[in-house]
Formats: structure tokens, C-alpha cells, sequence
């Protein structure tokens, strides 16, 4: 179930990073094989970042061995995305089924969790995101229809873009997990321009919607020690909470942004000027 642990990195560290050890330390790949859960835990608020690809079997996340917990889920919460075919997911017994890029809630205090795929020529690709949770909540199914929409940029800057809020206070409860989804506008290519940091939250990535041969080109680092990482479909990221995060793709793309940190108050946040960046 973890395939790797990220200890975090701090921005004087990085300016030492070549591009290689910047993905080994930030980018989370291969989360999706084939009737496996590929977990990685990171001590960057204990983010618990992975995907689970329900093919021919059903998968079950349930022990918190390797947590020291009775249960996965005895002090955690989780969001769930789907980024593939239909699946469904059972959490204690009870069965929701996602379509694609729909969300599911799981609470702290959940016994288990059983994750399938409808059809196993198109699996679903179910993308989490964990975070330690301080009270019992019940799970939650969040269709995009129900996320809540906000319009940000314009189309002659190229960065017009629908972000929706799944796992927010005025959508859907949690502990302190954020989840929502991003799709810049077709011919728009940027997402989170201008950037912005927020010191009180970390957030996590996950590009997917991209065709194999592009890449979005993922800025992060500190607004004086920028650096880029070209990101591909389905790879995700760790953004610590000095960094900025923005990116731009050379084709179309979604991704999936989740946050947890000291608070659930998505616009806390200090925009950075995009000429303040070196
Ligand atoms: O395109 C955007 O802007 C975003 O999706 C912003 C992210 O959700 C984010 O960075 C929230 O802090
Ligand atoms: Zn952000």
C-alpha cells in the first residue's frame, strides 16, 4: 500500500536540487497500477497522497498497521476523486458509484473502504488525498454537478479557467481537508496564474485529462528561486506551504488540487505578482 514517504523539503534545500532529485523530493508518479493501492505518505502535514486502480479486483484500504492504528481511517479523513471509468466505492457496507471526476467524502471512523471499477476496460482511477482528522463525520458523494463553480481569469491572458469546489465548507464537510478539481478554458493553458502562497496550508496536485505526449510545465520554489517541473498525466505533486504553484500545459488538462493545513478557508491566501518572480 505505501510505495514511498516524503520527509519535505525546506527552500534553502532546493537551491542545491537538480531536476532529478526536485522530482524525487516533489512529484508523486505511477499512483495507478493496475489492481494495486500505490499510497505515499508525507510528512508535509501528513498529506497521505495515492491512487488506487480497481481492474479485475476489488481493492480494500481498511488496516492502519502501517499507520499504528487499528484502522486506516481511526484518525483519519480521506477524498477520493475519480479521474477514470465509473467505480464504486463501499465504505462500511454502504455502495456509492462515481462517474468520472466525481468525489467521495470518507469520514474519520470508517471500518473500511472496498473500491471497484465498473467495467475493467475502463477502470476508474480513484485519486486520494488523507489527512489527520479530529472528529467522526459520515461519508459524502459529491457529484460535479453539485460542486460549487467559481470562473477565474480571462481568455486573452490565457488563463480562464472553471475551478470547482467539492470538499469545501459550503459544499461538503470535512475535518480540514480541501478537495476540488480545475479546467482552464479550451485554449486557455494556465492554472493558479497569478500564484499565490498561503503559509497555513499545503496542497497536493494531481494532473490528469492530458494527452501522453504533453506535459504541463509545473512551476513551484520560493517567488525568488522559481523552478519548473514538466509534469505528465497523471502525476501528482507536493506542494509545501512556502511554495507557489502554477503551471502551464501544452494541451488540455484538468487537475485535482487538495489542502489541509491550519484552517478550511480556501481564499486565505497572499498573491504573488507575476513580475516578482526570478
Ligand atoms: O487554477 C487555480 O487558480 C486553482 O485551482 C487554485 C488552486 O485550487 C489552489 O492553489 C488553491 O490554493
Ligand atoms: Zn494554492
Amino acid at each position: 500500500m505505501f510505495v514511498n514517504t516524503l520527509y519535505g523539503a525546506s527552500p534553502r534545500d532546493i537551491k542545491t536540487y537538480d531536476n532529478q532529485r526536485l522530482r524525487e523530493e516533489f512529484v508523486v508518479p505511477d499512483m495507478f497500477v493496475a489492481d494495486k493501492v500505490c499510497l505515499t505518505y508525507t510528512h508535509v502535514d501528513r498529506m497521505i497522497v495515492g491512487g488506487a486502480q480497481p481492474v479485475n479486483e476489488t481493492l480494500e484500504i481498511a488496516s492502519g498497521e502501517a499507520l499504528g492504528t487499528e484502522t486506516f481511517f481511526d484518525a483519519r479523513e480521506m477524498g477520493i476523486a475519480n479521474l477514470g471509468g465509473t467505480g464504486s466505492i463501499e465504505v462500511d457496507g454502504v455502495r456509492f458509484t462515481l462517474e468520472h471526476r466525481d468525489v467521495l467524502y470518507v469520514g474519520r471512523g470508517t471500518t473500511g473502504i472496498k473500491l471497484s471499477s465498473k467495467a475493467s476496460e475502463k477502470p476508474a482511477n480513484f485519486y486520494m488525498n488523507s489527512v489527520p482528522a479530529g472528529e467522526d463525520l459520515p461519508a459524502a458523494l459529491i457529484k460535479e454537478a453539485n460542486a460549487k463553480p467559481v470562473v477565474l481569469g480571462e481568455e486573452e491572458l490565457s488563463n480562464k479557467r472553471t475551478l470547482r469546489m467539492y470538499i469545501h465548507p459550503e459544499v461538503s464537510p470535512s475535518c480540514l481537508l480541501l478537495m476540488g478539481i480545475t479546467e482552464p478554458a479550451s485554449g486557455s493553458v494556465w492554472n493558479t496564474e497569478p500564484p499565490h502562497l498561503h503559509e497555513r496550508r499545503m496542497e497536493a496536485y494531481c494532473y490528469f485529462n492530458m494527452a501522453p505526449e504533453h506535459r504541463v510545465m509545473h512551476f513551484m520554489g520560493e517567488p525568488s528561486e522559481v523552478r519548473a517541473i514538466p509534469i505528465a498525466n497523471l502525476e501528482g505533486l507536493i506542494s509545501p506551504a512556502w511554495s507557489i504553484h502554477m503551471g502551464a500545459g501544452t494541451g488540455p488538462y484538468c487537475f485535482v488540487w487538495g489542502m489541509t493545513g491550519e484552517n478550511k478557508a480556501y481564499w486565505d491566501f497572499t498573491p504573488v505578482e507575476v513580475s516578482e518572480l526570478r
